[in-house]
């Protein structure tokens, strides 16, 4: 998307885990990045999730956009907080700020144009799930890119289910592509281009927060 000579003339210093965001996405709409947020940090965001779900603060996800939702059980089974930058604590701003960073990165070096982002908490139980859809079917198509950040606990094993599926498009079809959803894990992809599901949670409880990069 850019060459050395586009880093030196926008003055931004080389970032190796973000040089690779951006090639996997323009190879294929998609990277996944392991340990993107420090340990700590998620450890710490992981908490502040349970304590909501304690507190019984999460509601049940919605579908359509966050004027007009209604909710469908067959559709998907998660509860959700959506998170307020202004009232942010220090934990949480600490996430804000790792993502602001990489919006400051694809902005200079891609001209990306991402002016907005907005993001969730997500708790899926046991035996919730997904169903297959993309990220801009609720009337928001200045959604660019997804972001999934895993915060399962460090003991989460693969055979919990919870699998994040992308559906690839490839010359004659597609190919699924199948993510556990790991602790410190993230997932960043097209909104407009990949469809995707998460696939039922067998045993466990399956946390993350989701966003999604804007522009307008
Ligand atoms: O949690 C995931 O892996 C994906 C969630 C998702 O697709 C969504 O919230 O739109
Ligand atoms: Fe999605």
């Amino acid at each position: 998307m850019h060459n050395n000579q586009t880093l030196q003339t926008t003055g931004v210093e080389l970032n190796l885990t973000y040089e690779k965001i951006i090639e996997d996405i323009g190879r294929q709409h998609w990277s996944i990045i392991d340990h993107f947020l420090p340990q700590q940090l998620v450890t710490n965001l992981r908490a502040n999730l349970q304590v909501k779900h304690k507190e019984d603060n999460l509601k049940k996800a919605a579908i359509g956009n966050r004027t007009n939702e209604y909710i469908v059980k067959n559709i998907r089974g998660d509860f959700i907080q959506w998170m307020d930058e202004k009232k942010a604590g220090p934990i949480e701003n600490l996430f804000f700020k790792e993502v602001q960073l990489l919006i400051q990165y694809l902005n200079r070096t891609c001209f990306m144009g991402i002016l907005h982002k907005e993001f969730h908490y997500a708790l899926y139980p046991q035996g919730t799930f997904y169903k297959r859809h993309l990220d801009t079917f609720q009337n928001d198509d200045r959604r660019v890119l997804s972001m999934v950040f895993y915060l399962n606990e460090a003991n989460w094993d693969i055979t919990n289910g919870g699998d994040l599926v992308i559906y690839q498009p490839i010359k004659d079809g597609e190919n699924p592509i199948h993510i556990h959803p790991l602790p410190g894990r993230l997932v960043i992809f097209e909104s407009q281009v990949l469809e995707h599901e998460v696939l039922p949670v067998l045993a466990g409880e399956r946390y993350s927060i989701t966003g999604w990069l804007k522009t307008r």
